[in-house]
């Protein structure tokens, strides 16, 4: 039997929109997420990191717009690892890896928000569940350019594996998926993919986002 919880949440997998002011090519990032949107994502991620990545003031600034984009659209906004930010924004929640706050702390701070956990392996995904997660990240699923410290690439076979063991929270594939590769993320038994380039860097991110949402429709 699937809870109600994790039928909502597969219902917000399906294109995961991840993004950070280095991702958009100098474009605003706000367009840029307003196009994403108008394209058919599900879920937005604010993430910013890299060398050129915001800080202080001009972090909180940039994620209280993009958070505000999200609400007048029904987006849910998730920030990525910085749990003081989710908080001192209400963020409808968080994405934490491995490296990151221990998911269980954040379960019990952050109780009734979207926590999301980065897994690599069936043990790390266990944990995540006994924590709390309501959905884990597998990859990178292929070569991404958006994460320079990112694990080794497992392509589509981690997700199955998971899968075929018995993991049934909600999955979301990341790193490198393309709008031609998506369906093969789907079909080895992910309820979406989570995209930062492919649609960040688009010469027509609408378009883009449009077109992932079409490979990840069952
Ligand atoms: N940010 C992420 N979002 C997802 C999601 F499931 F949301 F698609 N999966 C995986 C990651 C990677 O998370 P992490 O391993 O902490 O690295 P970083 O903080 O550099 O992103
Ligand atoms: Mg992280």
């Amino acid at each position: 039997m699937v809870d109600k919880r994790t039928e909502q949440i597969k219902e917000l997998l399906p294109v995961y929109f991840i993004m950070g002011s280095s991702n958009c090519n100098g474009r605003n990032p706000v367009d840029v997420l307003e196009e994403a949107i108008a394209g058919g994502i599900t879920l937005f991620q604010f993430r910013e990191k890299g060398e050129s990545a915001l800080t202080g003031k001009e972090k909180v600034r940039l994620a209280e717009r993009l958070q505000k984009v999200c609400q007048e659209n029904h987006i849910p906004f998730i920030v990525n690892d910085d749990f003081e930010l989710a908080i001192e924004l209400d963020a409808d929640g968080i994405h934490v890896g491995q490296d990151d706050l221990a998911a269980v702390i954040i379960r019990e701070k952050f109780s009734n928000k979207i926590l999301g956990v980065s897994a690599h392996t069936i043990e790390e995904a266990e944990q995540a569940i006994k924590d709390g997660a309501d959905y884990l990240g597998l990859g990178p699923i292929y070569p991404t350019r958006s994460k320079d410290d990112a694990e080794e690439v497992a392509g589509t076979e981690i997700i199955k594996r998971f899968r075929d063991h018995g993991i049934t929270l909600p999955i979301v594939g990341i790193g490198g998926i393309s709008p031609e590769s998506a369906e093969q993320v789907i079909q080895a038994g992910a309820d979406g993919v989570a995209v930062i380039s492919s649609i960040a860097s688009s010469s027509d991110v609408e378009e883009t986002a449009k077109s992932f949402l079409r490979a990840t429709s069952k």
